[in-house]
């Protein structure tokens, strides 16, 4: 091996350090090629101005986890677990390191290479698939499999008389089933061909060598008891061998077919028909997460992937609220009978006729383990009885482990889909996802959707608001409880959201305050005189204010807590104003962010919507703030910062203008305060409590919103590779 060169030095090699990468040899032709890779960490660089970085980026983002994707340079990173849906999604070890290779300015590092080596070479060899009711471990490779009948607990699980004529001493050979007659736009030979062109294009594959082979080669597998699947899926992981879950959907007699399909005038779009062609490429549903932006439409892709599997299908959702927006949706999309779609919830325990149909339900129903009420037991033992050919997870990423583990074990389901808009990464929860649902399949770039006009277009502003002298000396006198109910309702913020208000008011636009803390919702609305609607309002009266904010043109601002940040769809909204938000979610500002990105007048010339974050300035919201941003910054959005907001200062009516008003106002929050009168607020607080009092009243109790800080892993669920690529980063 050729010893590595030395950085060159030159007058700006010292801002670089040891991140100096100069030695690295760039290819001749490096100027045509878009990516840089980072030899130390993995991590790559995409130039997104290049001709060919569309194909680069869809390249990228099957392998690597996108870190951050503003206009002109994107960031990847590699890991383990990015590798493992690559493989999953039916790309080679060979095809990564060649394509990269093709792609990159400089030679892959044999570190880089070492890793997809490592990482891809076992991963997707061994399948585990349900046919007629029985659970195969599948592989193209005898010798994989002989490795783990050489495993004791794995041998243990085999079927030895199979039943159908085989032994279980040899292996039971047969055709892996061809993907034809699969009827969804996009997942058939057309996405095939769509892949295939973008490998002949940069790695000028041969077609016929590389694209089918999953169709024409032999594959061998032997049977496993059912009541053994979970142990030796673990198994299969710590022999660094983990199992990908496939359902051969059109081969199931076993299970009734479900009469379903997409309605002919329901026209699936090009990002969501990609999604769906990660999941049925091969023509099987492989289980797994797709992540698309907030109001970007999971709901259809998830019926249309209801509509390829055919099979009876478990919905579950986070609220009572989304399970009917989901009936709606299937009715609205979708040809399905309703008497074929039934609804459980704390209201409604319903059966659909027939032998096959879909029930759409919350995690905490079917995750109940409580005394329940006899209907409700009823219900469950429905659901627990039979066999379901999919289930539909929406909203995965504030759904907490353990409720999945508590789901997955209820319910026995042949393929899973598992849907979010932010798949906060470094949260171990979440990384459980990986292996309880299945790998990421697909994430849509933010940017490029905004592009096409499928969401809105968004400007960011973060306004820094001054705290007047009285509320600041307070501030800095009080402890964190109280300082967090100051910067919430300093003055100067108020004023800033009726400046705002009125602004946008003007401009013809409609409204939503955010605030979660319900003391400063109330306040904020009833001095500005506007409605409001929290976990407390009624359901008369929310439906009310929702219909008039849609339909009344003298009714363009409302204030809303966090029972808005989801499961609203308000596509006339076109501002959101935040005046309080949990300490650094990222989740929340992003779901903030998706309630305008639906606005129905994303379209029309030159729109924008606008989004902005009031900030008490010199607190510790500035510091909370920031960090809620980074999610959006990393999809591409940029926050203005506004320390001035022109002509505030003499508009009509100003609230708090003079230093007696201020002086009272201050006085009524501090007794406020005092007399507890509000939810105890501080903000981790609130947060506690609101999983139990207000999400419970939209039907969304045991949900996990907050973000947690990152916990230690446990060492039972992390996968061995995983650890292995930690001691290894550690050790280097
Ligand atoms: N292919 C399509 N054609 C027309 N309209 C669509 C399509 N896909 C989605 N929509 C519309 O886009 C809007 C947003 O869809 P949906 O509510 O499913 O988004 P979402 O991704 O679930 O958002 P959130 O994460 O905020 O819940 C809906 O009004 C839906 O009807």
């Amino acid at each position: 091996m050729s010893t590595p060169r030395l950085p060159r030095y030159d007058a700006v090699s010292r801002l670089f350090d040891r991140q100096d990468y100069t030695y690295l040899p760039l290819k001749k032709d490096h100027a045509s090629r878009p990516i840089w890779i980072n030899p130390e960490n993995g991590h790559f660089i995409l130039e997104a101005f290049s001709p060919i970085a569309d194909q680069a980026q869809d390249f990228l983002t099957a392998i690597a986890e996108p870190v951050s994707r503003p206009a002109h340079i994107h960031e990847y990173r590699l890991t383990p677990y990015s590798l493992y849906a690559a493989v999953s999604v039916g790309l080679e070890t060979n095809d990564i390191i060649d394509v990269l290779n093709r792609l990159s300015k400089v030679p892959v590092p044999e570190s880089v290479a070492k890793l997809i080596r490592e990482c891809t070479l076992s991963y997707g060899k061994v399948k585990l698939v349900l046919k007629q009711n029985r659970y195969y471990v599948e592989s193209q490779h005898p010798s994989i499999l002989q490795r783990l009948l050489k495993d004791d607990v794995i041998r243990g699980a085999r079927v030895l008389d199979s039943g159908d004529g085989n032994s279980g001493n040899s292996f039971l050979q047969n055709k892996a089933p061809t993907a034809d007659g699969l009827k969804i736009p996009g997942t058939g030979k057309k996405a095939q061909g769509q892949d295939a062109e973008m490998f002949n294009t940069l790695i000028e594959l041969d077609k016929d060598d590389e694209v089918g082979e999953d169709e024409s080669e032999d594959v061998h597998s032997f049977e496993i008891v059912s009541a053994q699947v979970e142990n030796v899926r673990k198994r299969c992981n710590q022999l660094d061998l983990p199992m990908l879950e496939e359902y051969d959907f059109r081969n199931d007699t076993f299970n009734p077919d479900l009469e379903i399909d997409l309605k002919p005038i329901t026209v699936i779009r090009p990002y969501q028909e990609k999604s769906l062609s990660k999941m049925f490429g091969n023509g099987r549903a492989r289980s797994g997460i797709i992540v698309l932006p907030c109001g970007a439409g999971k709901t259809l892709v998830g019926i249309t992937a209801a509509c390829t599997v055919k099979k009876s299908t478990l919905v579950l959702c986070t609220s009572s609220v989304s399970v009917m927006q989901w009936k709606q949706q299937f009715l609205m999309w979708s040809n399905i009978k309703e008497s074929r779609i039934a609804v459980f919830t704390a209201d409604q325990k319903e059966r659909f006729s027939g032998d096959a149909g879909i029930v759409i339900s919350t995690y905490s129903m079917v995750a109940n383990t409580r005394q329940r009420s006899y209907e409700s037991a009823k219900m469950m033992e429905f659901i627990r009885s039979r066999e379901w050919g999919f289930l539909l997870l929406d909203e995965v990423h504030v759904v907490p482990a353990q409720m999945f583990r508590q789901v997955i074990s209820t319910v026995a389901t042949h393929a899973k889909l598992g849907l979010t808009a932010t798949l906060v990464r470094e949260d171990e929860k979440i990384d459980d996802l990986n292996f309880l649902i299945g790998p990421k399949l697909y994430e849509a770039n933010w940017m490029d959707l905004a592009l096409q006009g499928h969401i809105a277009t968004v400007q960011c502003a973060e306004v820094w608001c001054e705290m007047t002298p009285e509320f600041y000396s307070e501030y800095l006198r009080e402890t964190s409880r109280k300082r967090a109910l100051l910067y919430a309702m300093n003055p100067r913020k108020v004023q800033a959201c009726q400046y705002l208000i009125r602004y946008h008011e003007g401009r013809g636009d409609k409204i939503i305050v955010f605030s979660d803390n319900v003391y400063a919702l109330r306040e904020y609305a009833l001095l500005l005189k506007k409605p409001f609607i929290y976990g407390g309002t009624g359901q008369t009266e929310r439906m009310n204010i929702l219909h008039q904010f849609q339909h009344n043109p003298a009714l363009n601002t409302m204030f809303l807590s966090k029972v808005g940040d989801t499961s609203i769809d308000l596509p006339e909204a076109t501002c959101l104003i935040q005046i309080s938000s949990h300490y650094g979610s990222r989740r929340q500002e992003a779901q903030r962010l998706g309630r305008i990105l639906r606005a129905k007048r994303r379209n029309d010339e030159g729109f924008n919507a606008f989004f902005y974050s009031l900030v008490s300035k010199d607190t510790q919201e500035m510091y909370y703030s920031t960090k809620r941003q980074q999610f959006l910054i990393d999809q591409g959005y940029a926050f203005k910062v506004i320390t001035h907001l022109e002509g505030m200062d003499d508009m009509e009516n100003l609230v708090y203008r003079d230093k007696a008003s201020r002086l009272d106002y201050l006085h009524t929050v501090l007794m406020a305060s005092e007399r507890r009168r509000m939810p105890r607020w501080r903000t981790t607080t609130l947060a506690r409590r609101a999983a139990g009092s207000l999400q419970s009243l939209s039907g969304g109790d045991s949900m996990a919103y907050m973000e947690y800080e990152r916990p230690k892993a446990k060492k039972d669920v992390q996968h061995p590779l995983f650890k292995k690529y930690k001691k290894k980063r550690g050790a280097a």
